[in-house]
């Protein structure tokens, strides 16, 4: 978090009693926050006079209860002042556990356990921080559970925790405090384990699993310990709305022993729920507002917070920096394994009559590659002899970062924030990991672009940390293949091959070799710093293919499709700019031009498609059949995607890397005037591909 400047404007803001301060500020902008007059509290924390905070990347909120003068220094986003606010409900809410908790004492029981659940951006992190805060506040040493892997508020993302809270939660870092050792004792140590998936439900069974062995937890640390025990607990979760994945909600409930859930937000999922029979057993189930404040946060926005927290874990804050350690692990000394499916492709795609043959918490050994390269290893708990699934459910002692895979040596480099040896042996993979990047539909996306860069960073850098830019695309159809752009002599190769073997293994299973990935000759830039450029230009052009050739109209599968001839790769030409325009190529141009304009496919002034492009689908009437692959999509709407015949599949693939018209960029004059210009054009049609691909 960079310091505020000295130069940057101050505001103040005054708050009537029961009124909240909202900002939004985004990453590149810090603002420090200053109570000076008054009482008022961030989630349920209170502001210290006249101390000091800094926010960036957040939106937050100070509430008042009796009103209070707030210096505000640096840029927000936005900034307001909102009268209507859900504390009310949420004081009334915490009252009457405090009563739960009063009355657990007296009988020597178990203190009221909460869950809280609702849509995403509902405002459940932030209820159970209030929450936990007023409990801490009234000297109560709630636990704190957290089951939304994607948003791991406690240590890196991919897992879930329980930590025991004896103080407020931290202003500025969060939850996150709890993790850093030298600020939390050993009792407020946060107990984690790996879950490798951004969904419970992706995994429900290694979910449950890790939700069983929390609540065993939970009970030995319960047992020796009354004050937690009527202190209670709080659980915060994934965001859902879809009745189908209630079930790892319900094991949840009945695993934890909750005794009271709050909805945040949805009257229908309040409905829903109290109709579950958790419900007639004697859980209560409450209706929360949702409060007009919370923020819908971009998939950008998360995954550069997850980013910040990746880089607190190994770093620290700028408050309380730390020093991460580079350690060196060989081979022959370690384990490797990853937990789950090979594959996240769904049963439906199995051949007809297969069932899978692993469990969703079998465990499998991870032979190391290059594909390791930046990955988060969790250190577990288990012994090098510990066999089979047990491994599974072993909770992660810290995380390590690989920085290298030498494959001469055969050893890894790692980082940690500790220093010396691995504290264990066996360390578990998280190939999903890299999914947070990738489409969530992914089975449903024909084309995947993937910028590669160089960097040896694994946390987001301002401005990044890597020196050049690659593109890597992923298309998938009948033989799916991969293709490699660069502008620059091909010098991200080995970058791109270690992301295509992260993708083989989510795609095709751990291990696999995957489809090949063909390089290809493209304009080549000029100077050390266009590469982002090109491969915007790359991106654009080739998309643009795409969708081009998807223009024509639905063909019917009565429809004879004739296709022009591939034009032929000229590679030198590509790589040598001309100021001549390439006639050869305008014609072919316009002959494409004339095809996508016209309603019906024009056969009779095209040739026919050669006959190497004619797959056992077409029969001998010439009637071209839809190849039965397991993604092909049946939608007839003009969605682009969806309305793509599936036999055009694979002639089109190959004529649109053929195909590239690199007209515009072989000029070398218009190049270099306007190379720049085109760039926010350009950005504009990358962002619309992009969302039209999402
Ligand atoms: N009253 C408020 N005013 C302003 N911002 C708020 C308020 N309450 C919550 N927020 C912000 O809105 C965002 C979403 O809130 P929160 O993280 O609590 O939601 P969530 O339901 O837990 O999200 P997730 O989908 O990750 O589970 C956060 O950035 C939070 O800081």
């Amino acid at each position: 978090m960079a310091s505020v400047g000295a130069n940057q404007k101050s505001a103040e803001w005054v708050l009537g009693a029961g009124e909240e301060f909202r900002f939004e500020v985004d990453f590149k902008h810090t603002i420090e926050i200053k109570l000076k007059h008054g009482h008022a509290e961030y989630f349920g924390a209170e502001l210290g006079r006249e101390a000091s905070y800094s926010f960036s990347g957040e939106n937050g909120v100070v509430f008042s209860w009796e009103g209070c003068t707030l210096t505000v220094i640096g840029e927000c986003q936005s900034a307001y002042v909102a009268g209507e606010t859900p504390m009310d409900s949420c004081i009334n809410v915490h009252m009457a556990l405090q009563q739960l908790r009063v009355q657990a004492r007296s009988d020597s029981a178990n203190g009221p356990r909460v869950i809280i659940v609702g849509p995403d951006d509902s405002g459940k992190t932030s209820l159970a921080r209030t929450l936990i805060n007023y409990a801490v506040r009234m000297g109560e040493t709630p636990l704190y559970v957290d089951l939304d892997p994607m948003d791991a508020s406690v240590t890196v993302p991919g897992t879930v925790s329980v930590t025991p809270m004896s103080k407020t939660v931290d202003i500025e870092t969060g939850f996150m405090s709890y993790a850093m050792s030298s600020s939390a004792g050993p009792p407020d140590t946060p107990l984690v384990w790996q879950f490798g998936h951004e969904q419970p439900t992706d995994n429900a069974e290694l979910f449950n699993l890790l939700v069983d062995r929390m609540a065993a937890a939970i009970g030995r640390h319960t047992a020796n310990n009354s004050q937690s025990a009527t202190s209670g607990l709080f659980v915060d979760t994934r965001g859902f709305t879809d009745a189908a994945k209630c079930e790892t909600i319900d094991h949840a409930i009945s695993a934890l022993g909750i005794t009271t859930l709050l909805v945040v937000g949805s009257e229908r999922m309040y409905s829903l729920l109290s109709n579950r029979p958790f419900a007639k057993e004697g859980v209560t189930v409450i209706k929360m507002a949702r409060s007009g404040g919370t923020v819908d946060r971009s998939a950008m926005f998360r995954q550069q917070y997850n980013s910040r927290i990746i880089q607190q874990y190994f770093y620290g804050t700028p408050k309380e920096p730390f020093s991460s350690f580079s350690t060196v692990a060989n081979f022959q000394e370690i384990r490797i394994l990853r937990v789950g499916e090979d594959s996240i492709a769904p049963s439906s795609t199995l051949p007809l009559g297969e069932t899978r043959m692993l469990t969703d918490t079998s465990v499998l050994a991870v032979e190391p590659d290059e594909a390791l390269t930046h990955s988060i290893l969790a250190v577990t708990d288990a012994s090098m002899d510990l066999e089979g699934d047990s491994v599974a459910g072993m909770q992660a002692l810290g995380f390590v970062n690989v920085t290298v895979v030498d494959m001469e040596k055969k050893r890894l480099i790692l980082i940690s924030p500790v220093p010396g040896r691995l504290p264990k042996q066996v360390l578990l993979y998280d190939v999903e990991s890299l999914r947070s990047a990738l489409p969530t539909d992914m089975h449903s996306k024909e084309i995947i672009f993937i910028p590669i860069n160089n960097s040896n960073s694994f946390v987001h850098v301002e401005g990044g940390s890597g020196s050049h830019w690659s593109l890597l695309i992923y298309v998938k159809h009948v033989n799916p293949t991969y293709h490699y752009y660069d502008s620059m002599a091909n010098i991200n190769y080995q970058y791109a091959l270690a992301v295509k073997s992260k993708l083989d293994a989510i795609l095709f299973g751990a291990g696999s070799q995957g489809p090949p990935m063909i390089t290809h000759s493209c304009p080549q830039q000029e100077n050390g710093s266009d590469c982002g450029i090109f491969v915007i230009l790359y991106t654009d052009l080739l998309a643009r293919r795409y969708n081009d050739l998807r223009l024509p109209p639905p063909i019917q599968p009565t429809n004879r499709v004739s296709m022009p001839p591939p034009v032929p790769p000229r590679p030198r030409r590509l790589r040598k700019f001309s100021a001549e325009p390439d006639t050869t190529r305008h014609a072919a141009s316009i002959a494409l031009h004339n095809r996508r304009n016209s309603s019906q496919p024009q056969s009779s002034s095209l040739p026919t498609r050669p006959s190497t492009y004619h797959d056992s689908s077409d029969d001998s009437s010439g009637v071209i059949r839809r190849p039965m692959s397991p993604f092909v999509r049946s939608s007839n709407t003009r969605n682009r995607m969806a309305v793509r015949p599936a036999m055009l599949v694979a002639p089109v693939i190959e004529r649109a890397f053929w195909w590239i018209d690199y007209a515009d960029l072989c000029n070398p004059l218009k190049a270099r005037t306007t190379l720049q210009a085109l760039v926010n054009e350009h950005c504009t049609r990358y962002n619309n591909i992009a969302t039209s691909l999402n």
